[in-house]
């Protein structure tokens, strides 16, 4: 079915302001109003929007894929990835597919999921996470997977929490995290499902500048992104990869026994019953 992202530009040239819609062809209806992008002089922001917590339904992986898609089909240099939902990031994977689900749904979000992370940790684009709330598991997944992250100081949190729910970070997350962060702090966050502060975060680099609004955290966003810009793309790319490419080629050679792993463990009677538990939990706190 045919669906619409909001696309808005924002150019000098010529005509000062002007705002187009994109069509693209995503899998549902329900798509259009999750992913907001905006472009800017030399550089798009993609703003996700699925209140109240960006939570990365089925839906939502695709319309980021397909949001990233359109970029670089529009030849894109660069992106911000930031949240439109106020104090939230993302609350990372939407636990709800993950509890009692159909084998068949529980496989294409799985697979969803990898496709976006290969696009956006493989991406030739620039790219710059805007952490404007709290970031867990696959929500500071997301952000790792951009080349610099700027984080609103105040109670947000970002981290791998996994085990803190009885599940297991899947190995791409794994490498993400040594990636980002070296083999040591990986190891006891991992873990301890350890949730940062900003501050905290800052100290092991998991992310690369705090701020103290919004505001600010934006501006220092812009000429972080401009900055990677000015690099010769190729030779930027390339030395990106240098570091990201073992980790890519390891999950595009092992999608299938990935999907496979996540599939049988996700659907064991201990995580279906820890998974349960916490989402009663996270309703009762409401
Ligand atoms: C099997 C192997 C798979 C391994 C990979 C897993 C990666 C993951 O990403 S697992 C998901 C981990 N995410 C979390 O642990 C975050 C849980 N959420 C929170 O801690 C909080 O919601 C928040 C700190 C993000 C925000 O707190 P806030 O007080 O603003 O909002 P809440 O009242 O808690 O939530 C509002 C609403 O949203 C529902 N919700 C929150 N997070 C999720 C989620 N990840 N999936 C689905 N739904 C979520 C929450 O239940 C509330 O719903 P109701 O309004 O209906 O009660």
């Amino acid at each position: 079915m045919m669906s619409l992202v909001t696309f808005t530009r924002n150019n000098a040239l010529p005509l000062l302001r002007t705002s187009i819609t994109v069509r693209i062809q995503l899998n549902s209806a329900s798509l259009s109003s999750l992913v907001r992008l905006e472009e800017k002089q030399g550089y798009a922001v993609v703003a996700m929007h699925k209140p109240p917590v960006n939570s990365l339904s089925l839906e939502m992986i695709q319309a980021l894929s397909e949001s990233l898609s359109e970029l670089e089909k529009n030849k894109c240099k660069g992106f911000i990835l930031t949240s439109a939902c106020p104090g939230i990031f993302s609350a990372g994977l939407d636990i709800r597919e993950m509890y009692q689900p159909t084998e068949e749904r529980l496989k294409e979000f799985w697979s969803s999921l990898q496709t976006l992370w290969l696009q956006l940790y493989g991406s030739k684009m620039a790219s710059v996470a805007l952490i404007n709330g709290h970031a867990p598991a696959g929500g500071c997944l997301l952000a790792m997977c951009c080349d610099s992250r700027i984080m609103v100081n105040g109670k947000s949190k970002i981290g791998l929490n996994e085990t803190k729910l009885g599940i297991v970070a899947p190995f791409w997350f794994k490498d993400t995290f040594v990636n980002t962060i070296g083999v040591r702090q990986s190891e006891r966050a991992l873990q301890l499902g350890s949730l940062f502060t900003p501050d905290e975060a800052l100290k092991i680099g998991l992310v690369d500048r705090v701020l103290p609004d919004p505001e600010a955290a934006t501006a220092v966003a812009e000429s972080e992104l401009k900055e990677f810009l000015q690099i010769p793309a190729m030779a930027r790319y390339l030395s990106k990869m240098r570091i990201r490419e073992a980790a890519l080629k390891d999950l595009l050679e092992n999608r299938e026994k990935d999907l496979n792993t996540f599939v049988n463990f996700a659907t064991t009677d201990a995580v279906q019953k820890g998974l349960g538990i916490y989402l009663q939990s996270l309703a009762k706190k409401n």
